[in-house]
C-alpha cells in the first residue's frame, strides 16, 4: 500500500491537507481472504480513527469513532446499504436486511409487531423445549471436548423456525443441506468481494462463481419455500389452535403476519415473503449460533464468571425449573456478561451504508454523498480509549453507572438508529433460556484460549477453526 491522497474531495480535512487515504493496488485483491480480516483490523489501529480506502472503482470510508458511527447510524438520510448488500439479492432479494427507501420503511411497519414482546413471551416455551433437546444431545458428549457450533446452531435453526416461521421441526437432511449452503454462500460472497471484475453483472454472471452461487440459492430457496408451503398448510388445516397460540389482540409471529398481509391485500407477494423468510431464517439463526458458540468459549475460560452465572441462575431460577419470562429478565449479572461477550465477539462484526447526501464528520472531514461508508463494530468494541484493557472480560463495563460514561454509539452489536436489529431482544431472550439449561446440567472447561480464536471474512463473525469446549456433568454446589 501507499498512504496518499488520490481525491481532494472524498475525503477533506478541514482545515488542513488531506490526509489518512489508503490506495488499495490489484495486488490485495489477488490475496488470499484469510488474511483480510487481520488486514482490516491494522488499518483500524493504524488509520485510527477515520480513514479512506480507495480503489479504481470505489471510495469506502471507515468510521471507528462513537461520535462519527453516531452521524450515520442515527440519520435518516443514510438509510441505505451500500453496494455490497447487493450481491446478496439473488439469494435475499430486497428483504428487510438489503431494501431500501419505501421498501424497507413498509416492510419494518409491517414486521415490527411480529417481535412484540407479548409474542415474544409466547416464544419462550419453544426456546425451552429447544434447550431441552440440545442438552439431551450434549448429554452424549459428557466428558468430550466439542466443537460446540454445530449442536448450537442446529438449536438455533430449530428455534428460528418454530418461534418466527410456525413450523414444527425441519428434518435433519434439510437442516445439514442449508447449514451448508449458508457456509458456501457466505464463502461465494467474499470471493466475489474480492475481485473487482466481479462487480461488473455481466462479467460476474458468466463466471464459474456465478454458476456455483445460482446452485447454492437453489438450496436455499428450496428450503424457505418449503416452509412457507408448510406454514400454509398448519395454517389452513389448524385454525382454531393457531387462534388460541396467539395472543387475544391478535399479534402475529413472522410469517403468519407476512401471509395474512398478502391475503388482507396489503403490498406483498409471495416474492416478498420469500424473501423475508430468507432474511430471517439467516440473520435469526447464524448472529444467534455465534453469539451462544462464542459465550460458551468465554464461559469455559473463566470458571470465576461461568460460577457467578450458575449461581444467579439458581438464586432466581432455581436447579431445576423451567424460567419463565420474568425469571430471564432478573437475570441482570447474566445479560451483562451477554452484553460484554457481545462487546469481543460482535456477531456482526462490521455494517455498510451510502452516503446519500453530503454530511462532515464529528473528527472533521468531508464526505461527499455516495462514499460508501464501513463501520467496524468489532475494531470500536475492543477500543482501549473506550474500554480499558479491551481484551479483559469485564461485565461490570456494562452495570448502569459505566454505560452512562460511555458515549450511546460506543456498543452497537445490533447496530444503532432506525436500521437497527429487529431482533435484538429475541436474540437476548434466547442467549438467557440457553445458558439456563445448558449451565445448571454441564461445567465447561477450556480447550482453547478465547483470545487465540481467529476470524475468518464472512457475514457473521466467524472462527477459522472449531470453537472447542469440554462438556463435563455439573455436581450442583454453587450458591
Ligand atoms: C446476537 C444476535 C444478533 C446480532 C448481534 C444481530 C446484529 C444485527 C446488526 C448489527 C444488524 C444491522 C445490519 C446492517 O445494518 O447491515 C442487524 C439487522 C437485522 N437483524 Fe439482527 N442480530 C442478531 C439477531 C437477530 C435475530 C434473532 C433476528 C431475527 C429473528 C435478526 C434479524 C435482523 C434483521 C431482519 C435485520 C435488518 C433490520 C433492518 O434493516 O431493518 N437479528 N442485526
Amino acid at each position: 500500500f501507499s498512504k496518499y491522497q488520490r481525491n481532494k474531495n472524498v475525503l477533506k480535512r478541514i482545515p488542513g491537507p488531506p490526509e489518512r487515504v489508503i490506495i488499495g493496488h490489484m495486488g490485495i485483491f489477488m490475496q488470499d481472504t484469510d488474511s483480510m480480516f487481520t488486514r482490516m483490523r491494522n488499518f483500524s489501529k493504524q488509520y485510527y480513527p477515520i480513514y479512506r480506502f480507495s480503489t479504481l472503482y470505489v471510495d469506502i470510508v471507515n468510521f471507528l469513532k462513537p461520535e462519527d458511527i453516531e452521524l450515520v447510524l442515527s440519520s435518516t438520510k443514510h438509510l441505505s446499504k451500500s453496494k455490497i448488500y447487493t450481491f446478496l439479492y439473488n439469494w435475499l432479494g430486497t428483504g428487510l436486511l438489503t431494501s431500501t427507501g419505501t421498501k424497507w420503511h413498509n416492510r419494518r411497519k409491517i414486521l415490527t409487531p411480529a417481535f412484540h414482546f407479548s409474542i415474544l413471551q409466547q416464544f419462550l416455551h419453544i426456546f425451552n423445549d429447544e434447550t431441552g433437546k440440545l442438552v439431551e444431545k450434549l448429554e452424549q458428549e459428557c466428558g468430550k471436548t466439542i466443537d460446540v457450533v454445530p449442536p448450537v446452531t442446529h438449536f438455533t435453526l430449530q428455534s428460528i423456525a418454530e418461534t418466527a416461521m410456525g413450523i414444527s421441526s425441519i428434518d435433519e437432511r434439510h437442516q445439514k443441506e442449508y447449514k451448508k449452503a449458508i457456509y458456501e454462500i457466505g464463502h461465494i460472497f467474499l470471493r466475489r468481494l474480492t475481485k473487482p471484475w466481479y462487480r461488473i453483472n455481466a462479467i460476474y454472471s458468466m463466471s464459474k462463481l456465478a454458476e456455483e452461487e445460482n446452485a447454492t440459492v437453489k438450496i436455499l430457496h428450496d428450503f424457505s419455500t418449503n416452509i412457507i408451503a408448510e406454514r400454509e398448510k398448519e395454517r389452513t388445516t389448524n385454525v382454531s389452535q393457531n387462534m388460541a397460540f396467539y395472543s387475544k389482540k391478535k399479534r402475529l409471529a413472522m410469517l403468519d403476519l407476512l401471509l395474512s398481509a398478502k391475503n388482507d391485500g396489503a403490498d406483498i407477494d409471495y416474492e416478498g415473503i420469500r424473501e423475508e423468510v430468507d432474511t430471517f431464517m439467516f440473520e435469526g439463526h447464524d448472529t444467534t449460533s455465534m453469539a451462544i458458540s462464542f459465550m460458551l468459549l468465554v464461559l469455559a475460560n473463566l470458571q470465576d464468571i461461568q460460577t457467578k452465572i450458575l449461581s444467579e441462575i439458581l438464586n432466581v431460577v432455581g436447579p431445576t425449573k423451567i424460567p419463565t419470562y420474568e425469571d430471564l429478565q432478573n437475570l441482570k449479572y447474566t445479560e451483562r456478561c451477554i452484553k460484554e461477550t457481545l462487546r469481543l465477539f460482535p456477531s456482526v462484526p462490521f455494517i455498510s451504508r451510502y452516503a446519500s447526501e453530503e454530511f462532515t464528520t464529528k473528527t472533521g472531514y468531508t464526505i461527499p454523498e455516495g462514499t460508501v461508508l464501513h463501520i467496524h463494530i468489532f475494531d470500536l468494541h475492543r477500543n482501549a480509549e473506550i474500554y480499558p484493557e479491551p481484551l479483559k472480560f469485564d461485565p461490570d463495563r456494562f452495570l448502569p453507572e459505566q454505560v452512562a460514561e460511555r458515549h450511546p454509539f460506543a456498543y452497537i452489536p445490533f447496530s444503532a438508529g432506525p436500521r437497527n436489529c429487529i431482533g435484538q431482544r429475541f436474540a437476548l431472550l434466547e442467549l438467557k433460556t440457553v445458558l439456563c439449561g445448558i449451565l445448571r446440567r454441564f461445567a465447561l472447561e477450556k480447550v482453547d484460549d478465547m483470545h487465540d480464536i481467529e476470524f475468518r471474512p464472512d457475514l457473521v463473525l466467524r472462527p477459522k477453526e472449531d470453537v472447542k469446549v469440554k462438556i463435563l456433568p455439573r455436581q450442583q454446589t454453587v450458591q
